[in-house]
């Protein structure tokens, strides 16, 4: 009985099994059906992904249509203006040659700095007879001043027509910039060595603020750069280098030889960006200052935001007419620049006007005001960057933007002016800077909504970067 079990349980068994006869049909059948399904899954996932490309390219090509009609919509406003200008200006030759004689003093606070065909923004054009006083005047613009006499038109008209370019230049600007932007990344190849692509400083971090030159110094490593430093102050230190092992993390903000302690560093460093996480304390801001002056003796691009701008703000001389400077204010510190510099209430119905002067005032330094869209200016020209972002405003997004910046300084003073087509290396570099920026937040936006924080855009760089200046 137990032999016939034992005969019963292993014919049961070896049938099973299975042997080679009996098997392999069943296996191959079973292969068989997983090709198909995996066959099958392929195919809907590549149609789910073909559809998505489709609505995606639907839906930007309707963003490019609103955009289009809003353009179009600004231009049209613009253009009844001057029609509304001009025949004022023919009923009323009296106001007219008023406006001749008035204008001078003020066009000498915008127009003397500008190129012709620069963009300026109609409100500011046309409230050209206000009491103006502009601090620094290039000789250049004192020869351009007699041109703007020669025009047949009336002052209205030739505002006026100006202002027409206000809209399309700065688009033209956009896309102007975007492919010298494109043109400084420098290329990776097996011929390099570590740190050729950029070793950036970060001055900042303090106490109570370790994020910010954290999420500056990663920044700048995730855009490209091959080192980051930070000087923080000791007890900021810890805290820093826990966030991140790729951090070179200096504790000598607040030692007492803290300038011979960074000056040491800056043979080695390409780019500086001082203010994220400073603090407003007397000695790191005194300590900050010093570094700066050494880094201008140095040649290097120092961008300079948050404390760092407040520091500016009480002593202008530190950064002023260095023309590697850049600053980086949001409309805050903007305002508080401004004000140390114009002595006068910032006009806030004219961002580009008043970011112009205080460029001009600060010795035609790169001055970007960020805010729903970045103005960057140099003195000369102002470039809108209005890359699309989000409505998520949360702390540690300009940190982003100054070390991003940092980086892309570097890069581009040492392009050929070729590359940039001799436009001002600062004004590229902030174009990139802030496109990207912003282009991270539209990325992380899209992921995370209303949680977005600096961390998640910081994890959109690759893409963002990929997307604006490697495509
Ligand atoms: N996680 C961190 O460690 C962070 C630290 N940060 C640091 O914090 C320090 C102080 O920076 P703050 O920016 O707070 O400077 P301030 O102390 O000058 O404060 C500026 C204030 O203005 C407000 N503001 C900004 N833009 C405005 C606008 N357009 N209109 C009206 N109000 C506006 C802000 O809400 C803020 O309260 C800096 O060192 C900065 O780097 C920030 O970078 C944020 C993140
Ligand atoms: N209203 C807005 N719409 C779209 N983007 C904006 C707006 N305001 C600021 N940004 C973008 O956010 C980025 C950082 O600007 P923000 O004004 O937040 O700087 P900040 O206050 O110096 O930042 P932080 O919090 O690091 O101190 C810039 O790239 C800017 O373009």
């Amino acid at each position: 009985m137990t032999e016939n079990k034992g005969t019963t349980v292993r014919q049961i068994s070896s049938q099973s099994a299975g042997g080679p006869s009996s098997k392999r049909p069943k296996k191959r059948h079973v292969d068989l059906a997983l090709d198909s399904v995996t066959k099958r899954l392929l195919e809907q996932s590549a149609e789910a992904e073909q559809s998505f490309y489709q609505m995606e390219e639907q839906r930007l090509q309707a963003e490019d249509h609103r955009r289009e009609a809003e353009h179009a919509r600004e231009l049209h406003m613009l253009q009844v203006l001057g029609q509304m200008f001009s025949s004022i200006a023919t009923r009323n030759p009296v106001a007219t040659a008023t406006a001749n004689t008035a204008m001078p003093p003020a066009l000498n606070t915008m127009e003397s700095n500008m190129q012709p065909g620069v963009p300026m923004s109609a409100s500011g054009q046309m409230r050209r007879g206000r009491s103006c006083h502009r601090r620094v005047r290039s000789p250049q613009s004192q020869a351009e001043w007699p041109s703007y006499h020669s025009q047949p038109q009336s002052n209205a008209g030739l505002v006026l027509e100006r202002s027409f370019s206000l809209g399309t230049a700065a688009r033209r600007g956009m896309d102007d910039i975007l492919p010298l932007v494109k043109n400084i990344v420098p290329p990776l190849t097996s011929k390099k060595h570590k740190g050729q692509d950029g070793r950036i400083g970060i001055i900042g971090g303090c106490q109570e603020y370790t994020g910010a030159p954290y999420f500056a110094a990663i920044s700048a490593l995730k855009v490209g750069a091959d080192l980051s430093h930070v000087f923080c102050t000791k007890a900021a230190v810890t805290v820093i280098k826990s966030y991140s092992p790729e951090l070179i993390v200096h504790p000598v903000l607040d030692s007492p030889n803290a300038v011979e302690e960074m000056e040491k560093w800056l043979p080695r460093l390409h780019c500086l960006v001082v203010g994220p996480g400073l603090g407003r304390d007397e000695m790191l801001l005194k300590n900050a200052k010093e570094v700066i002056e050494k880094s201008k003796a140095r040649d290097i691009p120092i961008v300079i935001d948050a404390d760092g701008l407040w520091l500016v703000a009480q002593q202008p001389s530190v950064i002023q007419g260095y023309q590697k400077g850049i600053l980086t204010p949001n409309y805050m510190e903007f305002t508080r620049l401004y004000e140390a510099m114009h002595h006068e209430p910032l006009d806030s119905s004219d961002h580009q006007r008043s970011a112009m002067e205080l460029s001009v005032a600060m010795g035609n330094l790169t001055v970007v005001l960020k805010g729903e869209e970045d103005l960057i200016t140099d003195g000369n020209k102002v470039i809108l960057c209005r890359q699309e972002g989000s409505g998520r405003r949360c702390g540690g997004q300009g940190d982003l933007l100054s070390g991003s910046l940092g980086v892309l300084a570097h890069w581009a003073y040492t392009s050929s002016a070729d590359m940039t087509k001799s436009v001002n290396p600062s004004v590229v570099a902030a174009f990139g800077a802030c496109s990207l920026t912003r282009q991270c937040n539209r990325q992380a936006f899209h992921k995370h909504g209303r949680a977005t924080t600096t961390t998640d855009m910081i994890q959109e760089i690759s893409s963002a970067f990929k997307k604006l200046f490697e495509s």
